[in-house]
């Protein structure tokens, strides 16, 4: 018996042995991948070491609960100027409210299970924000910010950077530097400093150029009169076409492919909208999805190929296969024809420009395709969605461009007033991107808070455009609201602006923002005109949206395109 109990005892000590090298284990682990996170993301190091500190004392006092340590109400929907006048309390990022904070974990838990879960998480945020005010603390393997009021996000968004940090998308990251014969060392979307400058500077001079992209414009045209042909031909006898996505998705890529790769690629044509391009745009969508999955939960990912890492892979190697494959066979195409020099296509500057290693120039020509497909699609459906709810608002479109047949111009588009302020209504409304990240680079205080420079700060614009504090009747499709009052001789008799119109971010601000706007403006336009030329349209499908890091329809989309009288 002594000897079973011995053996209990010793089993024991073992056991709590076992415990507490795990803990330690546990403790040096989350410190080393807390230090590496502070390290990649923090550009000041004196900052870095303070940021570290006040995290780890954080840590350590193992939140007595969020909820015992928030500020009264009335402190925490304080406005910057009262916390000014309460120097003696200095409230840190830890005094923040937010959900209760466990030790190790954070607020991860709150992702794992129901209506949280990521797919709905814009709708997440928005509880967050009801419940919490102005600023809600989340602490994922850093302690995340979250700023809902426009005065803090306007601050934030508008620092004059030299050089912006966004936060990278580490999957990404991880993934590409296993592939060192296919990638360089980042790329534009993830890079910071001097090397995102450089990468910005050569591989987006072609796209954002207000030249290229007004001699484009007729080829934009033909594009968009094949899309109606296409959407002619795809109708069922009641006028539906189903799985609306599909063919947004051909267009954003016929597009953009033309404009950077100087080709037409024949997908709304021909019947290359085969097996291989369906896997394409099915590779991008899904990637999105794998992009969102991999922020959340305890992102094991990192440092074993789990499920989620596998599918995320299997993606990027159909996009890059795909896109290499479509850039290669241009080039090849270039060579035989022996194109004069003076009119080089975009992607035959980009390869021609020094400074840049093969595989970045390359890979930049992907990810400026990639780029271009998902956002398109989502975008114009949304836009078709809020414009469904409004016959009137149809006509007034079709009436904008009824003197543009069979051409519309880059005047009539600058023109198309009522046009534009049905898009920007719509970005307003319905967004493809929800927020905007940044990585401060100076204190801030931010709501009562000070903020210091290295924290990762989330710009919830999409909920401040939805508020009734920045946009009367927010919930509401209102483009005329974006519309100037004119006079009989066309002069501006009154500018109307809301409060919160400088925050209908959807390509973001300041020199980070979407190299892609420009193109997208003149896509969308012109795409908008040539269906409201042609078509009354009316959704047959419901529309519900999802979070796959981009805001996106839930479920297929369809809708009925009834010819115009
Ligand atoms: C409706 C369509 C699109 C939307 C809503 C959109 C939105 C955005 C947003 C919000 C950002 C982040 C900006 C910031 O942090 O301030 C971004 C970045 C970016 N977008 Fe777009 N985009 C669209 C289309 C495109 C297209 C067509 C291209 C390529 C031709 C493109 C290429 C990029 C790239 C390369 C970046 C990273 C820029 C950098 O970090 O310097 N996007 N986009």
């Amino acid at each position: 018996m002594d000897c079973v109990g011995a053996d209990s005892e010793m089993v024991m000590d073992i056991g709590s042995t076992y415990d507490r090298t795990m803990s330690v284990t546990i403790v040096l682990f989350y410190t080393f991948v807390t230090l590496f996170m502070f390290l990649s993301y923090n550009p000041k190091p004196r900052k870095i070491v303070e940021s570290i500190r006040s995290f780890l004392l954080q840590l350590l006092q193992h939140d007595n609960g969020a909820a015992g340590s928030h500020p009264p109400a009335s402190i925490a929907t304080a406005t910057p100027c009262d916390a000014d006048r309460l120097p003696k309390a200095v409230r840190s990022i830890w005094d923040i409210p937010g959900p209760r904070r466990l030790p190790l974990i954070g607020t991860k838990w709150r992702y794992f299970t129901g209506r949280q879960r990521y797919a709905k998480v814009h709708e997440a945020f928005v509880e967050l924000h009801r419940r919490y005010g102005p600023i809600v603390l989340d602490v994922d393997t850093v302690p995340i910010v979250n700023l809902f009021d426009r005065a803090d996000m306007e601050r934030v968004l508008k620092y004059p950077s030299r050089y912006p940090f966004r936060p990278p998308t580490e999957i990404v990251e991880v993934y590409r530097s296993s592939r060192p014969d296919r990638f360089g060392v980042t790329n534009l979307i993830n890079a910071q400093g001097d090397k995102w400058h450089e990468l910005r500077l050569k591989l987006t001079s072609g796209i954002t150029s207000r030249r290229i992209l007004q001699s484009f414009i007729p080829s934009v045209n033909e594009i968009c009169d094949d899309f109606v042909d296409l959407v002619r031909r795809l109708r069922s006898e009641d006028g539906t076409v189903c799985n609306f996505q599909d063919i947004a998705n051909s267009v954003g890529l016929e597009i953009i492919c033309c404009l950077v790769l100087g080709r037409r690629m024949g997908y709304l044509t021909t019947n290359r909208r085969n097996e291989k391009f369906m896997r394409l745009a099915e590779a991008v969508k899904e990637s999105f999805v794998y992009i969102s999955q991999s922020y959340y939960g305890f992102k094991l990912w990192k440092y074993v190929p789990t499920r989620l890492y596998r599918n995320f892979v299997r993606c990027e190697e159909i996009i890059y296969d795909t896109i290499a494959e479509i850039v290669y066979e241009a080039l090849e195409e270039e060579q035989l024809n022996c194109p004069d020099n003076d009119v080089k296509h975009i992607f035959i500057s980009i390869l021609q420009t020094e400074g840049l290693d093969t595989k970045e120039k390359i890979s930049g020509i992907i990810d400026l395709i990639t780029s271009a497909i998902e956002t398109l699609s989502n975008t114009l459906s949304f836009l078709l969605h809020n414009l469904s709810q409004s016959v009137e608002h149809q006509r007034a479109i079709a009436q904008e461009f009824s003197h543009c047949v069979p051409t519309v111009t880059n005047d009539d588009l600058v023109n198309a007033r009522f046009t534009k302020a049905c898009i920007q209504e719509s970005y307003r409304i319905s967004p493809t991107t929800p927020c905007l990240a940044r990585i401060l680079e100076e204190d801030f205080q931010l709501s009562g808070y000070h903020l210091q420079a290295g924290t990762l700060v989330l710009c919830h614009t999409r909920i401040a455009c939805q508020s009734e504090d920045n946009f009367q009747q927010a919930d509401r499709f209102l483009p005329h609201r974006w519309l100037e009052q004119r006079d009989e001789n066309d002069n501006v008799v009154n500018k109307r602006l809301e409060p919160g119109a400088g925050i209908v971010l959807p390509f973001g601000i300041g020199r980070r923002m979407c190299p892609g706007q420009k193109i997208v403006d003149i896509e969308l336009t012109l795409l908008v005109a040539k269906i409201f030329q042609n078509f009354e349209i009316e959704y047959r499908s419901p529309l519900d949206t999802q979070f796959q890091f981009l805001l996106a329809p839930r479920t297929p989309i369809e809708i009925r395109f009834r010819d115009r009288t």
